[in-house]
């Protein structure tokens, strides 16, 4: 097709239609960097991005109705009565209509200014484009204008131009219908159940919506219609999910603070909270109803809000001990569910786990805040019960703590602790890690990087590696392992006892490279066969460093892997001139500062929890294969699918 030789004008083959080939297809080549992954919750989440189309239609106030219907082939069929994404040529690529650069572009979409929707949960412009890109059949249909258009695509290619095929006198809006690609995702398959529980989810979350479910699939007693409306949203779905379960107020603490009246800003919160002593507590935040399981500000400016609001009803009740009560004890006793609508918010990864935008913080503090304090002097017999609660848990907690401190104190005075373990403060097991480091350059950036008081360091040297693996006869007189265990307080195999660990968290943070990969996995492979329990009691981590660091202009970030870097340099990250692009080889190279921020800071790491899967048999094994690949995505899959271990929650 080309024709500079030919001499023939250019017609079809122009710099638009490449854009559209090279946008889509890092999708298909790594479908983890867009959607978390290839496995059973990846396919689900490719739902969530179409339904969170339509439910900003629906926030945005301009639908009131969604069915979503999972149809007899696992095909999906998602409607609204929205506006309809615009089928009009678009201004940038004139011979295209504007769905398709929506469905074939990467980064297009509506939602970057704020003029046409105000709270969305999308903000990247890549949700329908991915999903597209990752179905083997996709059929778009728009009613508007009385009209009723259709484009077909097949792995993110239109099969032919968006066209008209009817009238459509009383419809309006968007109807998708998708079938997920098996090249991509394999054998797995919808789950009715797991997709009920989202659709739900998302009429709870915004009472202006109906829901209608609709499934050709059996699967136990999930029913096969059914149609959600929950005018009383959150605090209705707390009582569903607290069931029978006594409760400390008989009405949970609930409510909806609007920003804009509030505090002259787009946006709002809504929460609802409530005490019980029959269960565990649970936070589950969500943002523009796209659930953060990862939490972020607006559940750190709820739970600030509540802490302070119990304190001071303490103090005007005269109990000296409610300002005993921590964040910890409200988060281990509180059923709570809080979810916010704001502007262009920020989030944390791809996926959109955690919320980042700081000013959510504020607004959703100073929003609940006023209202709890109203609450609690409204219903003192509620309010009584709830700080009771609370102060003891309180109390149990130091208790615990004492004794634990007890136990160490002796436990350290018995033991011998290795000459280069750089220890941490603290005199509790409570909140401590121990980093395991490559090398004694790693070593030194991470003394500069940590918290002295919570955080301590061992480096072990390469050899190490030479035994990792043998017989534990082996390994008992080899000095390293020794230091390692000195440093853990306990032994290995039989002689392993959990109470004696010294650390909370035990953290593997090796070069992100291939070698540090293989020094993780036999790390791992290690405590898997000589302290198991370690693993099962979910001690273990991974730390994640990054691989390359873009600065353009005064904007910086970090870069897990060279896909992720790609898309950056792709996207840009909004600063003035070039993009610098500089890649960290070792651990060792980068300066305290850095290295705190990215991989050692609890505020902005990111951590992976070892599991081991019991489904899975010979997971281990398999594990280890993964994270010694050389492939970076490989590793990105390993780090996806154990967050989703974590979150199964909070589909
Ligand atoms: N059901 C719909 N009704 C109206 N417009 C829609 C609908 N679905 C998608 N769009 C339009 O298509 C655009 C692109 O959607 P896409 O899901 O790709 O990105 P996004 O929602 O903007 O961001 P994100 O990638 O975070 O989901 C949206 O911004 C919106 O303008
Ligand atoms: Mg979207
Ligand atoms: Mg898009």
């Amino acid at each position: 097709m080309t024709d500079l030789l030919s001499g023939q004008e250019p017609t079809e083959y122009d710099a638009s239609s490449i854009e559209v080939l090279e946008g889509l297809e890092p999708v298909r080549k790594r479908p983890g960097m867009y959607i978390g992954g290839t496995d059973e919750r990846a396919l689900h989440h490719m739902v969530a991005e179409v339904l969170d189309n339509s439910m900003d239609e629906a926030v945005a106030g301009h639908a009131n109705r969604i069915e979503v219907e999972l149809n007899a082939d696992y095909s999906v069929t998602i409607r609204d009565n929205g506006r309809g994404i615009p089928i009009d040529p678009h201004p940038k690529f004139p011979d295209k209509s504007a769905l398709e650069v929506i469905l074939c572009t990467l980064h297009a979409g509506g939602k970057f200014s704020g003029k046409a929707y105000q709270t969305s949960g999308g903000l990247h412009g890549v949700g329908a484009s991915v999903v597209n890109a990752l179905s083997d059949s996709m059929v778009v249909q728009v009613a508007r204008n009385r009209e009723l258009f259709e484009q077909r695509f097949s792995r993110g290619i239109p099969q032919g131009p968006v066209e008209k095929i009817g009238a459509a006198p009383n419809r309006r809006g968007t109807t998708v219908t998708f079938h997920a690609d098996e090249q991509i995702f394999g054998a797995h398959r919808f789950k009715p159940a797991r997709l009920l529980k989202m659709v739900r989810s998302k009429a709870y979350l915004f009472s202006g919506v109906e829901i209608r479910w609709k499934s050709e699939i059996e699967d136990g007693d999930t029913p096969m219609e059914a149609t959600f409306h929950f005018p009383g949203g959150l605090a209705d779905y707390l009582r569903e999910t607290l069931g029978k379960a006594t409760t400390y107020a008989e009405n949970p603490f609930a409510g909806t603070v609007d920003f804009q009246e509030r505090f002259g800003v787009p946006g709002k919160v809504e929460w609802a909270i409530n005490w019980t002593p029959a269960r565990d507590g649970f936070i589950q935040s969500y943002c523009n109803t796209v659930p953060t399981p990862e939490g972020g500000t607006h559940e750190s400016g709820f739970w600030a809000a509540i802490l302070k609001g119990i304190r001071a009803y303490g103090e005007l009740a005269n109990n000296r001990k409610a300002k005993d009560i921590t964040r910890d004890d409200l988060i281990t006793g509180g059923c709570a569910l809080v979810s916010c609508f704001i502007r262009e918010p920020e989030f944390v990864g791809q996926t959109k786990d955690r919320l980042a935008t700081t000013e959510a913080q504020r607004l959703v503090e100073n929003a609940v805040r006023d209202h709890f304090d109203n609450w609690l002097a409204a219903d003192t017999k509620s309010a009584g019960a709830i700080l009771d609660f609370l102060v003891l848990r309180a109390e149990e907690r130091m208790r615990r703590k004492q004794e634990k401190e007890t136990a160490r104190k002796s436990a350290t005075k018995k033991l011998r602790l290795p000459g280069k373990l750089t220890d941490c403060t603290s005199k509790s097991r409570e909140g401590t890690e121990l980093f395991i480091v490559e090398g004694d350059s790693a070593g030194g950036s991470g003394k500069g990087a940590r918290n002295r008081e919570k955080q301590a360091l061992l480096p072990l040297k390469g050899k190490i590696l030479n035994v990792l693996g043998a017989a534990s006869s082996k390994l008992s007189t080899n000095a390293e392992i020794n230091d390692l265990c000195e440093a853990l307080g306990v032994g290995m195999g039989t002689k392993f006892n959990l109470d004696d660990l010294r650390y909370d968290k035990i953290i593997i943070m090796t070069d992100a490279d291939v070698d540090g990969a293989h020094i993780a996995s036999l790390l791992m492979t290690f405590f898997f066969t000589q302290m198991r329990p370690l693993i099962d009691a979910g001690h273990l981590y991974l730390a994640c460093p990054p691989l390359f660091r873009l600065t353009q202009g005064a904007k910086r970030v970090y870069c897990l892997d060279e896909a992720e870097k790609n898309m950056w340099l792709e996207k840009g990250l909004g600063g003035k001139g070039k993009i610098d692009v500089s890649r960290f080889k070792g651990l060792g190279e980068m300066d305290a500062k850095d290295l705190k921020e990215t991989t050692m800071d609890p505020e902005t790491r990111k951590l992976i929890r070892v599991t081991v899967d019991e489904d899975v048999p010979g997971e281990t094994g398999d594990l280890v294969e993964r994270l010694m690949g050389k492939k970076p995505e490989m590793r990105f899959a390993y780090i996806q699918q154990n967050a989703q271990f974590v979150e199964e929650l909070d589909v």
